[in-house]
């Protein structure tokens, strides 16, 4: 699914060059789940943007399914997007004027789908994160964990191959969290998606079933075959 040769990503701030990747070599099955984990500053999200077509890398070639995202010009790269990953932050970024259904429409807009499609589609990914009885709730009427799903939600609604969360539960308590998590593993496991997810807890890295560590710029993965 993917294959990532030698990628580096150099930052520039006035005189100073930043290393955030070093030559990352990394290869993601299809139907794999990858959790990142590492120091502040390591690199993590810079690696998931690179995954995700949200920017390019200063050398490098991450080969999505045959193609060069490194090489894409911007209008494919963003086709890429809309079409193929699923993006989910810690923050949600949800539209605090648009309710639950109104708001995961929003990723079918740019795919050109109908009205009514839309709504029916949104209302089906709802459903399946488990939010099937509140799709006319507005933003400020749900929990934490509840717009987190939302926010989940859109991002699977496209059909999307691959999904990438960056701290998905970082906003979160533990009640949600655990909330969300399971959201997320079971949309995992149904979907056959490629799921690859940066975050702090060292509870969710423990289960993971292959483990990145980003540290200045490097990476190192281990396998748990107990996972
Ligand atoms: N747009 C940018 N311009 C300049 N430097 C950047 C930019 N984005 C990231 N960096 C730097 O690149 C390095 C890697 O950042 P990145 O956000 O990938 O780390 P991270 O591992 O995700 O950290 P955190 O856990 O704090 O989110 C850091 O030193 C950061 O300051």
């Amino acid at each position: 699914m993917y294959t990532l040769t030698s990628v580096s990503k150099r930052y520039r701030r006035g005189k100073q060059t930043i290393n955030a990747l070093d030559s990352i070599d990394l290869t993601i099955d299809r139907g794999d789940q990858l959790v990142v984990q590492g120091p502040t500053g390591g690199g993590k999200s810079t690696l998931l943007q690179l995954l995700g077509g949200l920017d390019r890398p200063t050398t490098g070639s991450i080969v999505l399914d045959g193609t060069d995202l490194a090489k894409l010009s911007e209008a494919k790269l963003t086709k890429v997007r809309a079409t193929t990953v699923g993006f989910v932050f810690q923050s949600w970024n949800l539209i605090p004027t648009l309710n639950a259904r109104e708001n995961v429409e929003t990723a079918l807009v740019p795919l050109g789908v109908r009205p009514g499609e839309r709504r029916r589609r949104a209302a089906q990914a709802l459903e399946s994160v488990g939010l099937g009885e509140r799709l006319t709730h507005l933003p400020g009427e749900l929990s934490g964990g509840q717009q987190q799903r939302v926010a989940i939600a859109r991002a699977i609604v496209k059909e999307p191959k691959v999904l990438l969360a960056d701290e998905p539960t970082g906003n979160l308590d533990e009640d949600m969290r655990d909330e969300v998590m399971s959201v997320l593993e079971s949309l995992w496991r149904e979907r056959g998606l490629t799921f690859v997810m940066v975050t702090h807890d060292s509870a969710i890295a423990r289960r993971a079933p292959r483990l990145a560590v980003i540290r200045k710029g490097r990476i190192k993965v281990s396998e748990n075959a107990a996972a």
